[in-house]
């Protein structure tokens, strides 16, 4: 099932930059990595992905939904279909490391639910220990985030991600600020959800990891895409010299 259909999509700011025109589709249980230059696009990408901003142009469709017309109540559906991991993690930093990630399976819940939810952590403790545990971070499950590193919180953010039903996870730079075994471990936890069925985009400066974990390459190069396929083919790719070039060759073999 096509979960993603782009045609010719485009996000234009009111300073003239963003995303020019993109069009792709992507289907359950995909593990995409999208990779370019700084300023390219790829966040603007993934926000239009998740529904946080809209096209200006072009066409995009998420799970079905036209989201040119997109009424409010589906835009609340498809969020708590959709788990996103920002660059800036956006966890709350008075809640402990429990609750931030119990919000993973909040979204588009009522009040109630969540104060009740917030109230009593203790119930959902066991699972979400158990996501800490594969990131290496359940030490610190009652900790508030606040008291963390910021790999820690990129972590915290991935585990909410991880316990969320999501169909679709977005992650924006996801091992940015954590280290190269941590760095490991994050995509390992992202390619078993694939193996689940589920379906991970991805932005990546370091090109050694986009290949070794993604199963399709998108590079973006000036606002529009330059190359889409099988990491096998992007390396023998004209985008993947310059791109290598410039320094997100991080970390490939020699
Ligand atoms: N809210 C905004 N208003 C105006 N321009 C923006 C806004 N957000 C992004 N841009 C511009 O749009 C272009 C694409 O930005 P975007 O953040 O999508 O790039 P990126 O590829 O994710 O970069 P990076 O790898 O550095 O995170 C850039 O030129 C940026 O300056």
């Amino acid at each position: 099932m096509k979960l993603v259909v782009a045609n010719n999509v485009s996000k234009i700011y009111s300073n003239g930059q963003g995303l020019k025109s993109a069009s792709f589709t992507i289907s359950e249980g995909e593990f995409v990595g999208v990779v370019g230059q700084s300023g390219v696009g790829k966040t603007t990408l993934m926000r239009l992905l998740c529904g946080a901003i809209f096209p200006t142009g072009g066409g995009l469709t998420l799970f079905g939904i036209d989201m040119s017309t997109v009424t409010r109540g589906e835009l609340r559906k498809l969020r708590g279909r959709i788990a996103t991991v920002y660059q800036n993690h956006n966890v709350i930093p008075c809640l402990d490391v429990r609750r931030n990630v119990i919000l993973g399976r909040l979204a588009g819940a009522s009040w109630y639910e969540t104060i009740r939810r917030m109230a009593m952590p203790a119930r959902e403790t066991g699972e979400i220990r158990e996501i800490l545990e594969k990131l290496n971070i359940d030490d610190k499950i009652s900790e508030r985030c606040q008291e963390l590193s910021g790999g820690q919180q990129q972590r915290v953010a991935i585990a909410r991600a991880l316990y969320s039903q999501a169909d679709i996870f977005l992650a924006d730079e996801p091992i940015a600020s954590v280290d190269p075994t941590t760095a490991s471990l994050i995509l390992v936890n992202f390619q078993s959800l694939k193996l689940q069925g589920k379906t991970v985009i991805m932005n990546l400066h370091q090109l050694d990891h986009a290949i070794k974990y993604c199963d399709r390459i998108l590079m973006l190069e000036q606002g529009s895409i330059c190359f889409d396929g099988p990491p096998e083919k992007f390396v023998e790719s004209a985008g993947y010299s310059r791109l290598a070039s410039t320094g997100s060759k991080e970390g490939l073999p020699q």
